[in-house]
């Protein structure tokens, strides 16, 4: 087992380096293994995983989990914009990354701890959904080092070729967002989680979103799209869908119902299901915490044209949990009348009257910026600001508590 490169980061107290990637080939793909050894001034030798996790600074770790092709860059764009600054590749490393970073956030993509690639997939039958094609054992190690302030090498599934390429260096950010497939399949990974989003896309909807981009952007036939659907949904089933009972925070999007029989997909119900009682999250309310309530803001002080629009907002319970959820079905005709919602909303964690507003305005051209897609990823990217920011500020605060007492 050969050890390569040797990264060093100082990012909290100690010094830590770290010797890898340890590669065996196994076949059509790599295993990276990554070892730990701290070289710190004291010159002590151990996991450096666990030891230099005493710093002043913490990554908050969020997990985002949906198929492919339902949204997730889509919500990552809103996410970083949330933090300020723009999301970029790694600077002057693999053109193929699918990793984004700005000054908060590091955005990962899952689909870096593929173990097979494609023509090892192909070869064993499996598809890229399916356990045995993902190393959870890395991607727990991954997380963890990088949630205990320690760089890795993580390996890089490339999409353009459909093979391993060789690791980039990740450094330890506030914000690690792990997004893909699996991000709570595996209980080591989940239990790392600070926070953790489903974004649940119902068939329908999925498949229209599908031709719009594959037909109309990729070139890619209905016949081919609709095969692709359905070979991966028994996978799909079995390892994707199961995650969402986990999930903090649920964005199901579904057909409407203010128009009978509607079977374009354009205008979409979507509901918010936000579980009760998570550490630093408080669920958004319309109007009156705990009540049930419809209502139809279209009038004067919101222009709507057909079929308008519905919102919907109470307790209920989902796989068992307690949750509230938060409904939009229809779509907005303009959207700077929206702080009109806006102003009938609580606990949405802005940091000023209108914010929500301000960030869907700011990207009116991404995706579902009319409708309550974009509303609620708008929404629910200001709840991890703020639930990033009491993580944070409780920790800065523990050693005085822990004084006074
Ligand atoms: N809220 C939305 N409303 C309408 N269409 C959407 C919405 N979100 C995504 N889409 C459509 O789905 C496509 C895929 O979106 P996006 O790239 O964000 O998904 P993804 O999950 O990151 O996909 P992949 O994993 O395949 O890269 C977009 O090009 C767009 O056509
Ligand atoms: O489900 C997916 C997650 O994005 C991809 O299909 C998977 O990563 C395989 O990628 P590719 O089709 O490029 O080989």
């Amino acid at each position: 087992m050969a050890v390569s490169t040797v990264y060093t980061t100082q990012s909290l107290n100690s010094t830590c380096s770290i010797s890898t990637p340890a590669k065996t080939h196994l076949g059509s793909h790599q295993k990276h293994v990554v070892l730990f050894r701290r070289t710190s001034k004291r010159g002590s030798s151990g996991s450096c995983a666990i030891k230099c996790s005493a710093g002043d600074s913490q990554t908050v770790v969020i997990g985002l989990a949906a198929d492919s092709g339902c949204g997730k860059s889509t919500f990552m764009r809103r996410l970083t914009s949330v933090f300020g600054g723009a999301a970029e590749p790694p600077k002057g490393g693999n053109p193929d990354s699918n990793t984004l970073i700005s000054d908060m956030t590091t955005v990962i993509c899952l689909d870096d701890y593929h173990s097979l690639d494609r023509t090892g997939r192909k070869e064993k039958g499996v598809t890229a959904l399916d356990p045995r094609a993902n190393d959870f054992d890395l991607m727990y190690d991954q997380v963890k080092a990088l949630k205990s302030g320690v760089a890795v090498d993580k390996p890089i599934y490339n999409h353009v070729t459909g093979l391993l390429d060789p690791p980039e260096l990740i450094k330890p950010p506030k914000i690690l967002v792990i997004e893909g497939l699996h991000p709570m399949f595996d209980e080591r990974v989940r239990d790392l989680l600070d926070f953790s989003i489903y974004l649940d896309i119902s068939n329908e909807v999925k498949f229209a979103w599908k031709i719009q981009r594959d037909m109309a952007e990729r070139g890619h036939s209905l016949e081919s799209i609709k095969a692709s659907i359905e070979a991966r949904k028994p996978d799909f089933d079995a390892y994707i869908d199961p995650q969402k009972k986990y999930a903090d925070a649920v964005i199901e999007v579904l057909p409407t119902q203010l128009i009978p029989d509607d079977n374009e997909g354009k205008v979409l119900r979507v509901r918010l299901i936000m579980k009760e009682g998570v550490k630093h999250f408080s669920p958004v309310y319309l109007f009156d915490e705990g009540s049930t309530i419809s209502w139809i803001p279209c009038g004067r002080k919101l222009t709507c044209s057909y079929p308008g629009i519905k919102f919907h907002y109470g307790p209920d319970t989902y796989f068992g949990n307690e949750v509230s959820i938060l409904e939009m079905d229809g779509q907005f005709d303009r959207l700077d009348e929206l702080i009109y919602v806006e102003s009938h909303l609580s606990n949405i964690s802005t940091k000023f009257y209108g914010e929500v507003t301000q960030q869907m305005l700011k990207h009116a051209d991404f995706p579902g910026s009319n409708n309550g897609t974009g509303l609620f990823q708008t929404i629910v990217g200001l709840k991890i600001r703020d639930l990033y920011e009491q993580i944070t500020s409780s920790k800065t605060a523990a050693p005085l508590e822990a004084t006074k007492a």
